[in-house]
Parts: structure tokens; sequence; C-alpha cells
């Protein structure tokens, strides 16, 4: 039999999750019996904890798997297929993978394995795409247009977020960046799985492009005129993204943390203290550039802060260290004891808006934060949660 392969792709934030849950539950309602490789670049899969644990799961962490843990992704589907026969696997890319090397990827192995690349399927944050549309620049934004780029499926998702024009104006952008892929509209990424399950013939027509494609990408500005009068959306600060400003287009670091791959779901280390992954650039691809035009950039300086709590905490103290997160810090999730509440919540921070959902998790996991973001102040958000642990300690 041959496993289809769905991969997910999207910016940090913009909703793969969302959707892998729907995939996941749909799949398992008709008795189907999915596997999942969760990338994250951080050292903690918070994720993959909240996924049913009848899921089989591979987790690829510290790195990303477009570069510094592409040699495992084969690896990891291999043994997916061997030890458990899925019906299908989802592959969850990291926020910040260029979508491209994880199609190559996955087009080499199944040269080698009985697997079909069904669909890549690129999620986007409508709202924060409009925003960085305004600009015309960062790496961010390049990566975003390499996402858009490279998929079969386009998912415009967080649709509640924006006003109607906005949408239309961002499907108009998507549109000309990908004339291929079919595109829907959704809020929490709902959507009719017929939608996302047929193989659509856009990936045999994108993945011969997609090279071509990237090539061109750090010189393409596109013709439609950013004349965008109305003001963003009430829900979010008009705060601009001014970090981007680096001419790459993969958002993965290379961490000092050895690469983890962890064949159960528990994902989380022992430690209880907080860690940071220190990142450093890394030329690996820039040496390819001869071979893929522009793709393959020096990467950008991601950053990751990960706090383990020895202490339960305020809630409102920790809500308002949120709110306050500086511009540089643009995904934050964590699972979190307070010191006010009866319940465990899981919070999630993205693009300036803020979630916290009570929890009552199956399996032990810390209390653990993740800060993503580039070039802020890991230091000043560790003290700051200290200084929230002292305090719910009574210290
Ligand atoms: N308002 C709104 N929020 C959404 C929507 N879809 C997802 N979210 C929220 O956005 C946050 C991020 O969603 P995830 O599904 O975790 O995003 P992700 O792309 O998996 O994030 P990373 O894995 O960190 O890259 C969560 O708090 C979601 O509840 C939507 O359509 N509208």
């Amino acid at each position: 039999m041959t496993v289809p392969i769905y991969i997910l792709s999207g910016f940090l934030g913009s909703g793969k999750t969302t959707l892998l849950q729907q995939m996941l539950e749909n799949w398992k309602a008709e008795g189907k019996m999915p596997a999942v490789v969760m990338n994250e670049i951080g050292d903690v899969n918070l994720d993959g904890m909240m996924l049913d644990g009848d899921v089989a799961m591979a987790e690829l962490l510290s790195g990303c798997i477009c570069c510094s843990n592409r040699a495992d992704l084969g690896m990891e589907l291999y043994n997916l297929i061997q030890s458990g026969e899925p019906d299908v696997i989802v592959i969850e890319a990291s926020g910040v993978a260029n979508p491209v090397e994880i199609l190559d990827a996955v087009t080499e192995i199944s040269l080698y394995h009985r697997m079909e690349l069904r669909n890549l399927i690129t999620v986007v944050d409508v709202m924060h795409l409009w925003e960085l549309y305004e600009q015309q620049q960062g790496k961010t934004y390049r990566l975003m247009q390499e996402q858009i780029r490279a998929a079969s499926i386009l998912i415009m998702n967080k649709s509640d977020l924006v006003q109607p024009q906005q949408l239309a104006q961002v499907q108009d952008i998507a549109r000309r960046w990908n004339p291929y892929a079919p595109m829907y509209s959704t809020v929490r990424c709902e959507l009719d799985r017929a939608l996302y399950e047929e193989a659509h013939p856009s990936l045999a027509a994108n993945s011969a492009e997609q090279h071509e494609a990237a090539s061109i990408l750090s010189t393409s500005t596109d013709a439609l005129t950013a004349n965008n009068t109305q003001s963003p959306s009430e829900s979010y600060t008009s705060e601009s993204h001014a970090h981007d400003t680096h001419d790459e287009h993969c958002g993965c670091h290379s961490s000092s943390v050895a690469n983890t791959t962890h064949s159960d779901s528990s994902g989380v280390s022992a430690e209880s203290t907080s860690s940071e992954a220190p990142v450093h650039e890394h030329n690996r691809h820039a040496n390819d550039d001869h071979s893929h035009g522009q793709l393959h950039h020096s990467h950008e300086h991601v950053m990751v802060y990960t706090h383990y709590f020895e202490q339960p905490i305020n809630s409102e103290a920790f809500e308002r260290l949120i709110a306050n997160l500086p511009s540089e810090v643009y995904r934050a999730k964590g699972i979190l004891t307070f010191s006010d509440t009866n319940s465990r919540f899981l919070f999630q921070y993205a693009y300036q808006q803020s979630d916290f959902m009570k929890i009552t998790p199956q399996k032990e996991v810390p209390d653990v934060a993740v800060f993503i973001g580039e070039h802020f102040d890991k230091r000043h958000i560790q003290e700051q949660l200290q200084l929230l642990e002292q305090q719910g300690a009574g210290l």
C-alpha cells in the first residue's frame, strides 16, 4: 500500500496544529490510523503533548526539517512506515521552514519507499500577511511568499480577524504568488476534508517549478500596489514588525542543543531549570547558491527561549507579561499551573493575540513556556518569569 503524505506548512502561529487536529479527528473517526511527524525549532513539542496518545508520532526538535533536521526526516518517515504501517502521514513543519526544501526531501524519500505526497498545505494567517504586504520587505514576508508559492492547497486562515476587503486583498496577493493552488478562506482551519484529501494536479506542476520560483523570490516585488488605506482590525495593535530586515528566506536556526528525535510522545526533557537554544548563523546552504539560484541564504537569527517553571505563578501577572511582550517575540506557547486558579492552562501567543485554554493533560507534562522570535532579550524574559515564580512562592 502506498502511504499518502501531507505536508503542513505556514508561518509560526498561522494554524497548522489547529488543522492537524481536525485532520486526525476525521481520519480516526473513519477508523484510519494516522501518524504525525512534528517539527519544532524549540526543544519542547507542546503541540505534540496535546495530541491523542494513540497517534503515532515522531518529533524532530531543536531545528528545522528544511535544513538541520532534513536527514532525520527521511529516517523518521521510514521508521513510522516500518513500525506502525500508518494509513496516512502528516508532516507538520516548523513555522520557519522553507517548504521547498521539505518538498524536495519527501520527493527524494518517496523514490525509495511506498509513499505518495498527496498535498502540501500552506496555512496563512491573513492578518499577518496583510500587514507584511504593506511593508513588502523582510525575512518573514519572503518566507511567507515561499510557503504560499510552494502550496498545492492554500488555506487563508484567521479570516475572522480581518475585514472582508482586507481578505479580498490578501486573497489577491496569494493568488498572484500561486495561481495554481485551490484557495480556501477559513476560521480555525475548518474546511471540508474532501478539499484537502484529493491530490491536486497543481502539486506536480508546482513542484517542477519550485526551484525556479524560489530563485526569483528575493527580487520579487508584486505588481499590486500597496494602497491599503484601511487600518488593521481593532483586535490587533498596529505595531509594525520592523525586525524583519534581512534579505534571507528560510527561518531556521542551528541549535547548540543536539538534535533530539523522540519516537514516543513525551517530548520533554526532565530538566526543571530554564534552558535556551543559542542561535548562530549557519551558511550550509549558502554554498549551494550556484545550483539553486538565490533560494539558499544564510539562515536568520530565530531565537528560542524555553523556560521550565519550578513554581506556580499568578495568572494575571503572567497575562500582563504576555500582553507586553516585545514585538520581536512573534510566537509563544506553554503549559502553566497558576497559583490563583485550580486548573492547568495551555497558553498560546501568536502575532499579538493570546489565548488561554483550560487543559487536563493525560500524562505528566511540565510547566513550561517557549518564546520564539528574533533578537529579543531572553535574559529579560527569564528575569521577569523568575520574578513571577518568586512572587508565586511568596518569596
Ligand atoms: N482568531 C483566530 N485564531 C485562530 C484561528 N486559527 C487558529 N487560531 C489560534 O492561533 C493560535 C495558533 O494556532 P496553531 O494551530 O497552534 O498555529 P501553528 O501554525 O500550529 O503554530 P506553530 O506550530 O507554533 O507554528 C492558537 O491560539 C489558535 O487557537 C482562527 O481562524 N482565528
